[in-house]
């Protein structure tokens, strides 16, 4: 069986699927799983479609051990595990996530290693994403030097974004260098936005539309004829929403200030800004949307309303650039799976008309607003790993 294999590196999952070529690409892949959790304690969920059976199994992975390390501990825990999961399975090709694409990369690419040296001087601007996902491409130039592989951008679906909203009121010759907002998620939002004619009717998909992409990465995009005008990502995947364990948004002051008055420098601010703030520095619990949803302490709480409030507020200022509200969409780990976050974020939106249908909301239905919300509530499972099976099959022509 000819098959491709799709790698997803997220900050704290790398995901993974095998979809079949029958002789066009399935729906549904052979196999496919994840390991969660990276970062604090990674798991592995795994399912074979052909036999059923479903796979949990804990990485052990050496005390101390970082998130970079651990992200590279679950890369050969998984090919390990694929190889011995498929039998007979030819991989014909591979498609990877590249959370940044910066000003040059707008399509997804056949992979080549001048390529790959050009998206490491990325780096710097997705440091919790882009050398997991390069990692994973330079060991298979080596597994499997006869495999042809893709790279599909998280940044390429923002290329439509209003002109406006490319750019930061600084200098433009720092704009020139490419100081600018680009915008992540891009496969998420590509995926669902596809989803919206089936799910709304042809003419309402082409409305205003917000898609909230809540994961442990968190970002928000305003749609508009399904292509994104907007999203609250910038720069780099720090910005907008609060986060797992990044901030979003901050006041450029208190970077000033860290430096300043407090003498942090790049490395320790850094961390600050994308390893111990979010709901993990908010709470100290956790940055696991779970695990605090379970918490008593008023912390956990804290961070919850914090998450909460902040989405909404970012749901606000979207809606302004899609030029208003038909429809919003839940998608992402958090999205998918927290009722009680959507139902907070929709008490604080309850002004513009929106209520949730509280029994659709629990069980995670794919409509959850009431009868007499003025705007329709969506859950749509995200699956980007399908997004990026696609780009790859089209480009190479499979
Ligand atoms: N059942 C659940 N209830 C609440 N939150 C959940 C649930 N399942 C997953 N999550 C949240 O989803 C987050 C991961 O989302 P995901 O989109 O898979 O992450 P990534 O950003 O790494 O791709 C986790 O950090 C967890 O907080
Ligand atoms: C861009 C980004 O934050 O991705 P993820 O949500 O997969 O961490
Ligand atoms: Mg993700």
């Amino acid at each position: 069986m000819k098959a491709v294999l799709i790698l997803n590196a997220g900050s704290s999952s790398l995901k993974f699927a095998l979809f079949p070529m029958t002789p066009r690409l399935a729906d549904t892949p052979r196999l496919s799983g994840q390991v969660e959790g990276i970062g604090a304690e990674p798991l592995m969920h795994a399912k074979d479609t052909n036999t059923g059976e479903r796979f949990t199994e804990a990485l052990s992975v050496p005390e101390g051990t970082d998130q970079n390390g651990q992200h590279r501990v679950a890369l050969e825990f998984i090919f390990e595990w694929i190889n011995r999961h498929s039998p007979g399975v030819d991989i014909v090709a591979a498609g990877h996530r590249i959370v940044h694409g910066g000003d040059h990369y707008g399509a997804p690419v056949v992979l080549t290693p001048e390529v790959v040296a050009e998206l490491e001087t990325l780096i710097p601007l997705a440091p919790l994403h882009q050398p997991h996902n390069l990692r994973a491409i330079k060991l298979l130039f080596g597994l499997m030097p006869d495999v042809r592989q893709v790279g599909c951008f998280d940044t390429a679906f923002h290329r439509t974004r209003l002109p406006v909203a490319r750019h930061f009121p600084i200098p433009r010759a720092l704009t020139n260098e490419g100081i600018k907002r680009y915008g992540f998620h891009g496969l998420s939002y590509e995926f669902v936005a596809r989803q919206l004619p089936d799910l709304l009717g042809e003419e309402k998909s082409h409305g205003p539309i917000v898609v909230a992409h809540l994961g442990n990465g968190a970002s928000m995009c305003a749609l508009r004829d399904g292509q994104s005008r907007d999203t609250s990502m910038g720069f780099t995947a720090v910005d907008g929403l609060m986060m797992g364990t990044r901030t979003g948004s901050l006041d450029p002051g208190v970077i000033l200030h860290l430096v300043e008055q407090k003498g942090m420098d790049a490395k320790a601010l850094s961390n600050l800004l994308y390893k111990q703030s979010g709901l993990l520095g908010v709470s100290g619990i956790s940055q696991d949307m779970r695990a605090l949803l379970e918490s008593d302490e008023e912390s956990a709480k804290e961070a919850i309303e914090l998450f909460c409030y902040r989405a909404a507020c970012m749901i606000g200022q979207l809606s302004m650039a899609a030029g208003g509200l038909d429809a919003l969409v839940f998608t992402g780990g958090i999205g998918e799976h927290a009722a009680a976050v959507r139902a907070r974020i929709a008490e604080w939106l309850a002004w513009t008309g929106l209520s949730l249908y509280p029994a659709a909301n629990e069980r995670h239905a794919t409509r959850i607003h009431a009868r007499d919300s003025k705007i329709e509530v969506l859950v749509v499972p995200t699956n980007e790993e399908w997004m990026i099976g696609h780009h790859t099959v089209n480009l190479l022509g499979l």
